[in-house]
């Protein structure tokens, strides 16, 4: 199994290429399922996630077709034909390895009438439920079973009716299903308190673009006038902020200056003041995010919350930077019970961190030292990568795949800006 090693002690210095975002590929996606004519996506991540997408697609009839992209270029350009759907189940091998597939359940219900999935269960960040999924999706008409593991949502008469739905509290996923469901209902759909995060921005407007009537978008109420049809289009997928935002803490951690060559303040303000409160110059000029970090950084006090919040695959990065500050950072984890994996890795490596219930202060040290260590999750072996950026000697980080699920090339784009890191095979 591959891993990362990296050697401590350089500061980073240069630009960085911001791939297409993990969270919107992967509802931009499903999104071909609704409509019998080609989606092509661009600037689509390479990402083992990505991959699996397709072959979840493929497994449901459709063809996915990767466009004429060299290998030394980030992203990919890929057209995905649904003309007929082979298969409306996604099984449990695919769903269990990415919590994602459960996205194809609102289009297949749309489309064809019916979408059997595996329910996910829970992951390593914590118990992930999708009751609000199918208390979205029934009230826009869909009728729900659960038997045997699996999900099956039905239309009535083939056609899903739309509905009102306010969410009690924020879920992303369910907003991403139940939007996706409602572009092909008979009639109107609201639904309140829906999440806006950037990504759901991106999918409506990716829905506009095949033809979709949607009003509110970005907002947190969503009006959804169905269609009969939807078609083709080419979509262009939103610049990864949480790539941004991690390569932003990796560079504050160095005490270096980078350019993060794609994105914008708009969709990373939180991200941003954090990191400007903790002393980190940002400004963003020309398409890009320059980001000039000092010596030492200022302690922070945050806590997750939906966007336009702190975002919770944030947390880890942040805490990793945190832990060399001068002085006590508190930080509150309220999406996810259990997504302070990294805090027992960060410490073999020096960190002194203190977690109690969802609240975690990090207490910044003079030095973090290098040092074998493993993950969970996607964040937290980012913030391994993070610490090991400044810790003195050698860490080697092991199951990378949990990074390949969401950073494109990242020892690639880290040692262009002057890191110490490579991937190694079995040794
Ligand atoms: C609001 C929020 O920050 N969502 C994050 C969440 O999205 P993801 O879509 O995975 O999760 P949700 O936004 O749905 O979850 C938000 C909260 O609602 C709860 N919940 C969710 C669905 C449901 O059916 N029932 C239920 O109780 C969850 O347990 C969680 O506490 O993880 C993603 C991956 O880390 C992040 O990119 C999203 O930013
Ligand atoms: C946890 C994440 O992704 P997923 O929901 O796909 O596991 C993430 O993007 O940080």
């Amino acid at each position: 199994m591959d891993r990362i090693l990296i050697r401590g002690g350089n500061r980073l210095s240069g630009r960085l290429p911001i791939s297409g975002a993990k969270n919107a590929a992967l509802t931009l996606m499903p999104c071909a399922l609704l409509t019998d004519e080609p989606l092509t996506l661009r600037n689509l991540p390479r990402l083992a996630d990505v991959d699996s997408f397709g072959h979840l697609l493929n497994q449901l009839g459709a063809s996915t077709q990767i466009e004429g992209s060299r290998p030394e270029d980030f992203g990919r350009v890929m057209t995905i034909r649904a003309g007929k759907l082979s298969s409306t189940e996604a099984p449990y091998d695919i769903v269990r390895k990415m919590r994602a597939s459960i996205l194809v359940l609102g289009p297949l219900v749309a489309r064809a009438g019916e979408a059997t999935v595996s329910l996910p269960g829970g992951c390593a960040i914590g118990n992930r439920p999708i009751d609000l999924h199918l208390k979205a999706l029934e009230a826009i008409g869909a009728e729900i079973e659960l038997a045997a593991g699996y999900v099956k949502a039905t239309a009535p008469g083939g056609r899903l009716p739309g509905g009102n739905y306010t969410f009690p509290i924020v879920s992303v996923g369910a907003t991403e299903n139940v939007v996706m469901a409602a572009v092909l209902a008979r009639g109107t759909s609201v639904i309140e308190n829906a999440a806006r995060e950037p990504e759901i921005v991106d999918l409506c407007n990716c829905l506009v673009a095949m033809g979709a009537k949607i009003d509110g978008i970005g907002t947190e109420t969503l009006t959804i006038e169905g269609r009969d049809r939807l078609h083709g289009a080419t979509y262009a997928v939103m610049p990864d902020r949480i790539e941004a935002g991690s390569y932003a803490c990796a560079a504050a951690i160095t005490g270096g200056s980078v350019e993060l060559v794609g994105v914008g303040m708009d969709n990373m303000r939180a991200t941003v003041a954090g990191l400007i409160e903790a002393g980190v110059k940002v400004e963003e000029r020309g398409g890009s995010l320059f980001v000039d970090a000092p010596d030492r950084l200022g302690p922070l006090t945050l806590s997750t919350a939906p966007f336009p919040g702190f975002a919770t695959d944030m947390q880890a990065q942040f805490m990793a930077m945190l832990t060399m500050a001068d002085g006590a950072s508190v930080l509150t984890e309220t999406i996810f019970e259990n997504r302070y994996m990294h805090v027992p890795e960060l410490a073999r490596m020096g960190a002194d961190i203190q977690v109690s219930g969802r609240t975690a202060i990090v207490r910044g040290v003079q030095r973090l030292t290098g040092a074998p260590v493993m993950a969970t999750d996607l964040r937290a072996s980012m913030s391994l990568i993070i610490a090991g950026l400044v810790a003195d000697g050698e860490t080697e980080v092991g199951r990378v795949y949990h990074l390949d699920r969401g950073y494109e090339r990242l020892e690639e784009k880290l040692s262009a800006v002057g890191a110490d890191i490579e991937r190694a095979g079995d040794g």
